[in-house]
């Protein structure tokens, strides 16, 4: 199966998955390869917007953790989602995908600042619009952002792309038991406290009826495949009637 049964979808990059086999910063070998997932997603004619994680760089909540004032410590964060977005544009215009940063957060020398009908037009012309600077908010995170923009460009799916193979009955990383979920409603996980994604996203996602995918980033293809509909990672959706 090879076309896009979306045509307009929101991808949601982690920071961490920018970092390859590192602990910090952004790996160049990764980068490149994030960018020819984008770009063979993008060649089956979708629109696509891309929110990035700031996680392979600064947290607020670390910073918090050590003393900082939790709003400093978020913007910095959000700083970092910028950092990670210009490099994610670069690497995209190296392979000749034309690409706009909008920022949350005014900086106009490096990004257009974020303006909704922009964002929409950017989408229609077939640039990839990446949405920097999360929500501009503090105590917010990007996969809210990226629920919050999905909502906006009225995107018809988020695809979250992760470093697990998609939703959990607990935190795979270090729980060897933990038992994969192919399909899962929002309440569920808000319920069971499944921290794939923070609660404040699935909730706007729930009440915005925003299926989500959630899909490893390291399996090639998988951006792609999840965009013409196969069985890839987890949905969380509305509970099946
Ligand atoms: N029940 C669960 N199922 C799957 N993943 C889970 C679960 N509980 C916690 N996680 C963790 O959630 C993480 C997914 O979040 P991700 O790494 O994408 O973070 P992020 O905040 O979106 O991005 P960043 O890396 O920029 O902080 C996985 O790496 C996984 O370890
Ligand atoms: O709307 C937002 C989005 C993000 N932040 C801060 O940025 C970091 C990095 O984002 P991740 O989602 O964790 O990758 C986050 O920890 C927050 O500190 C924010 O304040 N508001």
């Amino acid at each position: 199966m090879n076309q896009a049964k979306y045509q307009r979808v929101l991808l949601k990059l982690s920071g961490e998955a920018l970092m390859g086999d590192g602990n910090y910063g952004i790996h160049p070998e990764t980068l490149g390869y994030v960018a020819r997932e984008v770009k063979s997603a993008v060649d089956l004619g979708v629109e696509m917007a891309v929110v990035v994680g700031g996680g392979n760089i600064f947290r607020g909540m670390a910073g918090s953790s050590q003393g900082m004032d939790r709003a400093s410590a978020d913007y910095l964060g959000m700083l970092a989602t910028v950092m990670n977005s210009l490099a994610l544009q670069e690497a995209l215009e190296k392979i000749d995908i034309p690409t706009r940063v909008l920022s949350a957060i005014s900086m106009h020398q490096v990004a257009e600042p974020y303006i909704r009908r922009r964002a929409v037009r950017h989408l229609e012309k077939k640039r990839v619009v990446i949405f920097a600077a999360g929500t501009g908010n503090p105590y917010f995170t990007t996969d809210t952002a990226a629920v919050l923009r999905a909502a906006e460009i009225h995107a018809e799916v988020l695809l979250k792309a992760t470093k697990v193979d998609g939703v959990y009955d607990m935190d795979p990383v270090g729980n060897t038991t933990a038992k994969f979920i192919q399909d899962i409603d929002y309440m569920t996980v808000l319920e069971k406290r499944l921290h794939v994604m923070d609660s404040t996203a699935i909730s706007l996602a729930m009440d915005n009826h925003l299926l989500l995918v959630v899909f490893n980033l390291r399996e090639s293809g998988n951006i792609r495949n999840a965009i013409c509909g196969q069985a890839v990672g987890t949905k969380i959706c509305e509970p099946r009637k």
